[in-house]
């Protein structure tokens, strides 16, 4: 998906919502154990019941590679089932010496078919460099991340600046807006805006609502550019929001109550609509 498209699907579903399908096999309703693949049931349960009020899913690929063999048939047929047009994205934190990068590329954006995987900036830019070679395909680069660790590196100061500024001023210069976004955390509420500032057009994939307890206004009114700029992913809020028999319609009130709120700052904050 290119960035015209995903801009407009933003505008049209009034909706920057990602929903993280972070599935764990012990976390899903016990009803669902009997089903041939219970990971697939569960997530086609919650792409049918949330689908109306995203414009992204966001695979968490450590929750799948855990189960082996069994969990990649789970991630193949989840991805096949997503409804072309929503914008997915492979939550696997990639970047190794630049031959092996272009094998990872390989498998999230051919094989797969996503269209967007996370990369870690750590190993430099020819570690990235080849997630950015295929066309209308992103990588999503690593730059403040919703964790405490987040103080450990990304917050070291180094000169006159923070590390993560470092890393968003390289991925400026190796990427474009229309190739390449960054991870900005939610639960970053004091430097928001700054990086919003630093990086005015690109998006961000921004983690840590809802369960990490990020704000979805302080990031909407801090960080939304003329675009949106933003795909703010809840994962376990949404997915775990109810454990009965009726979870999908619970993850579907929850869905709704994030897109409603984003549609106020949409009107508020993106002038143009569609
Ligand atoms: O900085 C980061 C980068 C990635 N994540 C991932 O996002 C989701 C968040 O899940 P919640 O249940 O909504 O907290 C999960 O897949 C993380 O691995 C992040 O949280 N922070």
């Amino acid at each position: 998906m290119n960035r015209q498209e995903l801009v407009n699907l933003i505008k049209e579903k009034q909706s920057y919502l990602c929903v993280g399908l972070d599935t764990d096999i012990q976390k899903i309703p016990k009803h669902l154990l009997s089903h041939a693949d219970p990971v697939f049931a569960f997530n086609k349960a919650i792409i049918d019941a949330t689908k109306d009020f995203c414009v992204a899913y966001k695979i968490n690929t450590a929750f799948y590679e855990s189960m082996g063999i069994r969990g990649w048939e789970s991630l193949q047929r989840t991805i096949d089932y997503i409804p072309s047009g929503i914008f997915t994205i492979a939550d696997a934190k990639r970047g190794d010496i630049g031959n092996t990068s272009t094998q990872y590329a390989k498998t999230f954006f051919d094989t797969y078919k996503f269209d967007s995987v996370t990369v870690a900036p750590y190993m430099g830019k020819d570690s990235v460099t080849p997630f950015l070679q295929f066309s209308e395909k992103w990588a999503i680069l690593l730059g403040l991340t919703s964790n405490e660790g987040s103080q450990d590196f990304q917050m070291q100061q180094i000169g006159e600046e923070f590390l993560f500024e470092k890393v968003l001023k390289a991925g400026k210069e190796w990427g474009t807006p229309d190739n390449l976004m960054f991870v900005v955390g939610a639960t970053q509420s004091s430097q928001l805006a700054y990086i919003r500032k630093l990086v005015p057009d690109h998006f961000f994939l921004v983690p840590g609502v809802g369960a990490q307890g990020g704000s979805l206004e302080e990031i909407s009114t801090q960080a939304m550019n003329k675009d949106c700029g933003l795909l703010v992913n809840a994962s376990r809020a949404i997915i775990y929001a109810g454990n009965g028999e009726d979870f999908a319609a619970d993850a579907r009130r929850v869905a709704q109550q994030y897109q409603q709120e984003m549609a106020g700052y949409l009107r508020r904050i993106v002038v143009e609509t569609v």
